[in-house]
């Protein structure tokens, strides 16, 4: 059985293609074993499933893929699958006119309405009974989902990754933890320049302009509100050592086979704080 680990580096194409391409299995699965999509009182729900949210460029992949990376040290990769998954794969289709203004920064892909939520809330709530799933794929240069997918087996772990995972309800609901990536503007801004320059064909102009028009007043208006849904928020991203530490140890904790008192998230569960 395989299951892809995303890296977000292929040039202008999905995530979901640069975990592919790579040939990752970020964890076999050993021992595997599917309790439900929701255990008794004693048990955690399966898959595990962790929204991880944050403005453009904060380091949520980066992040992602730290976690995995830990719980792969941490022997876990002998009994859990983990797969990541990133909102982008849920653009909606543009119209003709859309795309042409998309082809010149002018579309407005920050905003809530740019995503089909339907389509995200289905296949999260599948891959949460246990289905196997085929996850569309998202091409940054095309400005659409490709043909291809991404077969989503059972995971024991799913990290959901997106600008607006917690924006919208029926998706924030879905989520067993929740992260959000808080990452400093300038430090976003200039790594966003390098990567749509390198990974996106963007020319400077356009980013800034796509950025200054649409990125940043949706990213305050849309994103940063939701920074009040996470469990955990973590400052610098994937630089920030103690907390991907944390927030592993607790995924550990709770996956731990007979954990004493194993139960179920509950909304009101933090691991290290709530944001004011
Ligand atoms: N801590 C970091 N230090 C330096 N570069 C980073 C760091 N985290 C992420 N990056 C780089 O910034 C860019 C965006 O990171 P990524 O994790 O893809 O962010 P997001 O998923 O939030 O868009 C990538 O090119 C990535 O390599
Ligand atoms: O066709 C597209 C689709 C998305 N974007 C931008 O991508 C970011 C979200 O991806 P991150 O990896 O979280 O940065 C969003 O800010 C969109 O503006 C795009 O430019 N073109």
């Amino acid at each position: 059985m395989n299951v892809y680990m995303f890296d977000g580096h292929s040039e202008g194409r999905s995530k979901a293609e640069g975990w592919l391409d790579q040939g990752i299995m970020a964890f076999p699965l050993l021992n595997a074993r599917y309790e439900g999509p929701l255990g008794g009182l004693d048990k955690v729900p399966r898959p595990f499933l962790i929204g991880v949210a944050g403005g453009t460029a904060s380091g949520k992949s980066t992040v992602c893929d730290k976690i995995m990376e830990q719980l792969k040290k941490s022997g876990l990769e002998h009994h859990r699958h983990v797969t990541i998954i990133s909102q982008d794969s849920f653009y909606r289709d543009l119209t003709a006119e859309e795309h042409e203004r998309a082809k010149k920064g002018e579309h407005n892909f920050d905003h809530p309405d740019s995503f089909d939520v339907e389509l995200m809330r289905r296949t999260l709530v599948d891959i949460k009974a246990g289905k196997v799933m085929e996850l569309p794929m998202y091409d940054y240069i095309a400005h659409k989902r490709t043909t291809k997918t991404t077969v989503i087996h059972c995971a024991d772990v799913v990290l959901f990754e997106g600008i607006l995972v917690f924006y919208f309800p029926e998706i924030r609901d879905l989520f067993n933890m929740r992260l959000f990536v808080d990452t400093d503007p300038d430090t976003r801004l200039s790594r966003r320049v390098l990567r749509d320059v390198e990974e996106r064909g963007r020319s400077l102009e356009q980013i800034l302009h796509q950025y200054m028009t649409l990125v940043k007043p949706a990213f305050e208006e849309f994103c940063l509100p939701t920074k009040k849904y996470a469990d955990v928020i973590i400052p610098r991203g994937a630089d920030n050592i103690v907390a991907v530490d944390l927030i592993v140890q607790h995924i550990q904790e709770l996956m731990r086979p007979n954990r004493p008192g194993r139960r179920q998230r509950n909304n009101s569960d933090s691991i290290v704080g709530r944001p004011h």
